[in-house]
């Protein structure tokens, strides 16, 4: 068989390797796996495709004589290939020897087989033992545990990621309720303080004002080229810890993580990105770790510019269904952004759009089991920023608009908190507040940690038989209360849920299981839905219908154990279903590109997942 376009996957080789070492076909087939061995058929027909390129399990393949790609293809085949759309053969090469072991994308470790250290020159690279991947995670897990320190923990997932993809996103997927504070919010935010000092290497792309003119070319240097999924933050408001710059890019790359294990996007097509215009942080401009630009932010319209000249090169760069997730923006940035690029991008702001969808479903869900509807609801938020404005808008959607900012101080309002203005005498306290407007529902979304206090939370109890308390900030030490304050006040009546998790805490004869309103719930499928779909535009009807999917997988098992929220490590059955019920609204509003429809949209869903498995090398 004729190998085609070794030589991109073959430049990794070292130079003295090179001349003795062949690239070698490590999978190659058509859509139909061999069931009874787990390797893959050869069935390759050269005549009509070659393989331009592979990561993960995905080829593009192209047809010598035109140059037309066929698409970019799964090649676990069975999968994606279905009676009405077979795929297309291939064939693939990656390197051998040392440098398949320094290559993430493929190497597996210790979990290499025999035949597969003989043929591919491993021999003496490994030690002798061969072990399953199950073990593998066994060890990794076992490993990861020993570690006091949570930034220890994502430091050693870090740096799986760099060396063994399948096992990290392995790992995480199995272990995804144990895992996920360690990639994510907690740990993520400290990640971001310490990420000058952590930084070893690049996991995503930074985009800085001296990049100015070249972001294009900038793009193009990140080595994967079939993007779909983008999230990107200029690091001015990370989690409720503030600017903090250039070191914000963990977010984008913990996002990203979870675009992967949570939603089934596969890892090559994901990108983080950092836009760099400085920080306003005096602490970090004078830290010597720093990796970001010294000098204050940009703003106006050399902002502006640069973050045109990005939005312009993605769509150049990777075509119109570039799916573009804004996290962590400042407000005075975020809906301007979002009202300027969501009407000529597929684009959405997961703080203000994600965090709704997520609300929304806890609320619907809450209705669905204690009763009532969200219309008899009163509301009260303490922060009128992106999260906040963001809910209560969706529930508007629903609902009829009840403002809730006092309008007195209409004129100095920023525009997107004037549509919630309300006539109110101005109130100092939120135990105020609350004893005035008397809301059954509490969300909190200011940043500020502990300010529901004792007497707020009191207060809500002594209106509320049931008072439902959001507190949606992030991390853990900015969170409005903790799981214990909300049960302790009021006498375990709430049902609480909160940003970052907390730990089921007893309280009377009673185990409470806090539920974690997070948009990590939302955005994965999300994202599926719209990538499968090949929808074009971000609509507010898929976000309410991501909520309703969402609430749809609530029981009432989770609900007697005071959930809101469906378990964590259901999370790819969710994300399935968010995923159809979006694509199906694509399909209804016109927007999706991928036709015709796939007949059955969740399991379609599952079978565009990406599996961390390994694939056998021949
Ligand atoms: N659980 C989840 O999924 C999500 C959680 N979040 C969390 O929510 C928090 C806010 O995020 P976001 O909305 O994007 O940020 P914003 O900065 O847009 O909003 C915060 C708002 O809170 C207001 N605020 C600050 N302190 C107080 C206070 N003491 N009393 C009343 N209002 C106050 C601010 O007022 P002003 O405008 O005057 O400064 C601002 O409007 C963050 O901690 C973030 O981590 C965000 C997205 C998703
Ligand atoms: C969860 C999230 O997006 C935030 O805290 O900003
Ligand atoms: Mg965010």
């Amino acid at each position: 068989m004729r190998l085609n376009n070794p030589a991109s996957i073959s430049g990794s080789f070292p130079d003295k390797h090179r001349r003795i070492l062949p690239t070698r076909v490590v999978v190659a087939g058509s859509s139909n796996r061999d069931k009874s061995n787990g390797s893959l058929l050869m069935a390759t027909d050269e005549s009509t495709a070659t393989l331009k390129e592979m990561r993960d399990g995905y080829a593009e393949v192209v047809d010598p004589k035109s140059g037309v790609s066929g698409g970019v293809q799964d090649v676990y085949g069975e999968d994606t290939a279905t009676e009405d759309q077979p795929v297309t053969p291939w064939s693939v090469s990656v390197a051998s020897g040392y440098s398949l072991l320094r290559d993430p994308h493929h190497n597996k470790g210790l979990a290499f087989s025999e035949k597969e250290r003989n043929s591919h020159y491993l021999r003496g690279l490994l030690p002798p033992t061969v072990i399953s991947q199950e073990l593998q995670v066994k060890k990794m897990l076992h490993n990861i545990r020993q570690y006091q320190v949570p930034l220890q923990k994502y430091m050693a997932m870090m740096d799986l990621q760099e060396r063994n993809q399948k096992l990290f996103y392995k790992l995480l997927i199995d272990n995804v309720e144990e895992l996920l504070p360690i990639v994510y919010t907690p740990t993520v935010g400290e990640a971001c303080q310490k990420y000058g000092s952590i930084y070893s290497r690049p996991q995503g792309v930074f985009i800085s004002l001296k990049d100015k003119g070249k972001v294009l070319e900038v793009l193009r240097n990140w080595p994967e080229k079939n993007i779909q999924v983008i999230v990107v933050t200029d690091g001015e408001r990370i989690l409720g810890l503030g600017d903090l710059g250039c070191h914000g890019m963990g977010i984008p790359v913990g996002k990203l993580s979870l675009y992967t294990a949570l939603g089934g996007i596969r890892p090559s097509a994901c990108l983080p990105v950092t836009i760099d215009v400085g920080t306003n942080n005096e602490k970090l401009l004078d830290d010597e770790f720093y990796i970001g630009l010294r000098q204050k932010r940009a703003i106006g319209q050399e902002y502006a510019e640069l973050l045109h000249e990005f939005m312009t090169a993605v769509k150049q760069n990777y075509g119109e269904r570039i799916l573009i997730q804004f996290e962590d923006f400042a407000n005075h940035n975020a809906f301007d952004l979002l009202e300027k690029y969501g009407t000529t991008h597929l684009v959405f702001n997961d703080d203000i759009q994600g965090t709704a969808s997520v609300v929304l479903a806890g609320l619907i869900s809450a209705m669905k089991f204690l009763g009532g509807s969200l219309a008899d609801q009163r509301f009260l938020f303490l922060g009128a920023g992106e999260a906040g404005t963001g809910i209560a808008e969706l529930i508007a959607l629903e609902i009829s608009k009840q403002g809730l900012i006092v309008s007195s101080r209409l004129e100095s309002l920023q525009h997107f908190k004037k549509p919630w203005a309300h006539e109110h005498e101005p109130v100092k306290e939120l135990v105020d507040a609350v004893n005035a407007i008397k809301p059954t529902i509490l969300i909190g979304t200011s940043g500020q940690g502990r300010t529901f206090t004792k007497e707020v939370v009191e207060a809500m109890a002594s209106l509320n038989e049931k008072p439902i308390i959001f507190s949606l900030s992030n991390p853990t030490s900015q969170s409005e209360c903790t799981a214990e304050e909300a049960y302790t006040w009021s006498q375990g009546r709430a049902i609480f849920a909160s940003g970052s998790p907390f730990d089921p805490f007893e309280y009377g004869d009673n185990v409470f299981v806090p539920g974690q309103a997070n948009n990590a719930y939302i955005f994965p499928g999300l994202g599926l839905g719209l990538i499968m779909s090949g929808a074009i535009r971000v609509h507010d009807d898929m976000l309410l219908a991501a909520a309703e999917a969402l609430a749809g997988q609530v029981t009432q098992e989770n609900f007697d154990k005071g959930l809101l929220y469906p378990p964590f490590k259901n999370i790819r059955k969710i994300s399935a279903h968010i995923a159809a019920e979006v694509a199906a609204k694509a399909y209804e509003l016109g927007l999706a590109t991928r036709l015709p429809p796939p007949k059955d949209l969740v399991k379609y869903a599952e079978s565009c997942m990406y599996s961390p498995a390994y694939r056998t090398y021949r």
